[in-house]
C-alpha cells in the first residue's frame, strides 16, 4: 500500500462518522425549515378562515389535524425521501458485492427488505386513520390549556377556584390523544416484531447459504457477515424512511386538499354579498322574509323577519334576552346565511364596520388595537387616533398613560389594564375610525356609565346623516336617538316605528321598558 492509499483509507473510514453526523444535522435543518414553512402556512390558514368556517367544527378539526401533524409528518417528508434514496443506494451496492460471493444470499438479504416495507405500510394506514380522530380532543386540550395560560382567563379561573378543574379537563383530553398514540405505537411494535422475525428468517437463510452452500472461505465469510449486517441496517433505514413517507404522504395530500377547500369556500362564502337592494334607493341593507336556525336541531331563531336600514338613519333592534337581536344583525351583515328569505346590501365589506357584543380584549398597544383593521392599508395618523379617542371620551385617560398611544395593554406584558367601560369605548373608537358608511353596534355601551353613555349617543347622532348606525340596545332612553326601532320577541318582529310613537302606544315596547326610566338625560 502506498502512503496515499493508506491516507485515503484513513479519510474514508474515519470520515464516515462525522460525515453521517453532518448529514443528520443537515436533515434536521431541512426538517426545521419545512416545519416553520408549514407553521406559517397554517397560521395564514387560521387567519383566512371566514366566520362561517370558524363555526364549522369539522373544518376547524381538519386545520388542527394539519397543525398537529407538522412536527411529526409534514416536516419529515423531504428527509424520508432522502433517506430512502441513500438506503437504496447502499442496498444495491451491497447486493452487487454480495452477489459475487453468493447470489442466493444476496437475493435473500434483499428480500428481507419486503416484510419491513409491508409492516410500515400497515403502520402508515393506522396513523392516517388515527390522526384526524385525535384532532378534536387535541383542539379541546389546547383550548383548556390556553385558558389556564392567558393571564385574563387564568386569573378568573384562579378566582373562581376552577383552575385545577381546567387542568384536569385538559389532562383528560390529552390522555385521549395519548391513547391514540399508544394504539399507533402498539401497531408499530407488532409490525416491527412480525416483520423483524420474517427478515431474520431470510437473513438466517442468507448466512446458511454463505456458510454451507457456497463454502465461502473463513476470511471472506467475516467480510460477508459484515456485509449482511450492513445490508440489514441499510434495509432497516430504507423500511422506516419508506414508512414515514407512506405515513406522511396522505397527510400531505389531505393538507393540500384542506388548503384548496378553504380557498374555494372563502370565495363562495364571502361574508357580505353586495347585491342590489330591490327597495328604495335610500335602503342600505335589508332582509326580507328571513327564517334562520343555527342548526336543524336548534329550532328557528328568526321567523319571517323583514327589516331595513336606511341611509343616514339610526336604526335600533330591541327585545328581551335571546329574542334574536344579535342573530338578526349577523344575518343582515352577511355573517350568517338564512335558510329562507333574502338579504340585500348596497354596501361592500369595507363600507360596514361591525362592533360585536362581546368584544375581545386584545392585549396590544392602544395604537395597535385601534389600527388593527388597517394594517393592509394605510395606518391611521396620530391625529386620527386622538380624534376618535376624543369622540369616545377616552383621550384624557390615554394621555395620562405612561406611553400614550403606545401604551401596552395587559399586565402579563408589563402593560396596563382598562376598565370594562373603557375597553368598550376603545372598541367603539376602532369602529368609528373606519370610513364605513354603516356602523353596526351590538350593545356598544352596555358597560358604560349613564353619563358617558349619554355623550356617546349624542356623538353617534352627530355622525349621521353622513353615516348610518344599526344598533342593539337595552336602555330605553338611548332609543330616543333612534329614527326607527324594531322590537323582536322570540325571533318574530312584533312592533316597529319611531321612538315617540312606540313610547305612547300600549304594546310590547312599553311593556319591555316599563321598569326603565324613559327620560334619563
Ligand atoms: N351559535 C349558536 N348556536 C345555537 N344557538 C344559538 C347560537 N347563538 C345564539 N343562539 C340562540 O339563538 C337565540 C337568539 O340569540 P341572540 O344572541 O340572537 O339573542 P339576543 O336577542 O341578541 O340576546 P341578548 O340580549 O341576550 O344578547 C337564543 O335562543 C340563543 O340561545
Amino acid at each position: 500500500m502506498t502512503i496515499w492509499e493508506v491516507l485515503l483509507l484513513v479519510v474514508v473510514t474515519g470520515g464516515i462518522m462525522p460525515l453521517s453526523a453532518m448529514v443528520d444535522a443537515l436533515n434536521l435543518r431541512l426538517q426545521f425549515t419545512l416545519r416553520y414553512a408549514y407553521t406559517y402556512e397554517v397560521i395564514d390558514i387560521y387567519a383566512s378562515l371566514t366566520p362561517s368556517q370558524r363555526r364549522d367544527s369539522s373544518t376547524i378539526d381538519e386545520v388542527q389535524a394539519a397543525h398537529d401533524s407538522i412536527p411529526f409528518n409534514l416536516s419529515w417528508q423531504a428527509t424520508s425521501a432522502l433517506n430512502i434514496i441513500g438506503a437504496f443506494t447502499t442496498a444495491v451496492l451491497l447486493f452487487s458485492s454480495l452477489a459475487n460471493l453468493d447470489l442466493l444470499a444476496a437475493v435473500l438479504v434483499t428480500l428481507s427488505l419486503l416484510p419491513q416495507l409491508f409492516g410500515y405500510s400497515l403502520v402508515a394506514k393506522a396513523e392516517n386513520f388515527y390522526w384526524p380522530k385525535q384532532a378534536a380532543s387535541s383542539r379541546r386540550a389546547e383550548y383548556l390549556e390556553n385558558q389556564l395560560r392567558y393571564a385574563r382567563s387564568g386569573t378568573e379561573l384562579s378566582v373562581l377556584n376552577g383552575a385545577g378543574q381546567f387542568a384536569n379537563w385538559a389532562k383528560a383530553k390529552h390522555e385521549i390523544v395519548r391513547g391514540y398514540w399508544i394504539k399507533i405505537m402498539s401497531i408499530r411494535f407488532t409490525s416491527a416484531f412480525v416483520s423483524g422475525l420474517a427478515a431474520l428468517i431470510l437473513i438466517a437463510g442468507a448466512l446458511s447459504s454463505l456458510i454451507w452452500r457456497s463454502q465461502v472461505p473463513t476470511d471472506m465469510l467475516a467480510a460477508a457477515i459484515l456485509g449482511v449486517v450492513s445490508a440489514m441496517l441499510a434495509t432497516k433505514s430504507a423500511g422506516s424512511a419508506y414508512g414515514e413517507l407512506m405515513a406522511s404522504a396522505p397527510i400531505v395530500m389531505r393538507y393540500l386538499k384542506l388548503r384548496n377547500m378553504l380557498k374555494v369556500n372563502a370565495e363562495s362564502n364571502s361574508v357580505t354579498q353586495a347585491l342590489e337592494a330591490p327597495g328604495k334607493a335610500e335602503t342600505l341593507i335589508q332582509c326580507q322574509d328571513v327564517d334562520f336556525a343555527y342548526s336543524e336541531q336548534d329550532g328557528t331563531v328568526l321567523k319571517d323577519l323583514s327589516l331595513e336600514v336606511e341611509s343616514g338613519k339610526i336604526v335600533a333592534i330591541v327585545g328581551a334576552n335571546g329574542a334574536g337581536k344579535s342573530t338578526a344583525i349577523k344575518v343582515l351583515t352577511g355573517q350568517l346565511k338564512p335558510q329562507n328569505g333574502n338579504v340585500y346590501s348596497r354596501l361592500g365589506v369595507s363600507e360596514v364596520a361591525i362592533m360585536p357584543q362581546d368584544i375581545e380584549k386584545f392585549e396590544l398597544t392602544i395604537r395597535e388595537f385601534l389600527s388593527l383593521p388597517y394594517y393592509h392599508n394605510q395606518l391611521p395618523s396620530d391625529e386620527q387616533l386622538w380624534l376618535v379617542l376624543e369622540k369616545v371620551d377616552l383621550a384624557g385617560h390615554v394621555r395620562g398613560l405612561p406611553n400614550g398611544l403606545d401604551t401596552q395593554l395587559g399586565e402579563q406584558w408589563d402593560g396596563t389594564d382598562l376598565s370594562g367601560g373603557q375597553w368598550q369605548r376603545l372598541a367603539l373608537a376602532r369602529t368609528l375610525l373606519s370610513d364605513a358608511k354603516l356602523l353596526v353596534l351590538d350593545e356598544p355601551t352596555s358597560s358604560v356609565d349613564a353619563e358617558s353613555e349619554s355623550k356617546l349617543f349624542q356623538m353617534l347622532k352627530s355622525e349621521t346623516p353622513e353615516r348610518s348606525v344599526l344598533l342593539v340596545s337595552h336602555r330605553a332612553w338611548t332609543l330616543r336617538y333612534a329614527d326607527k326601532i324594531y322590537l323582536l320577541e322570540d325571533g318574530n318582529l312584533v312592533q316597529s316605528g319611531a321612538f315617540e310613537t312606540l313610547k305612547d302606544q300600549e304594546g310590547p315596547f312599553r311593556k319591555l321598558f316599563e321598569s326603565q326610566d324613559w327620560s334619563h338625560k
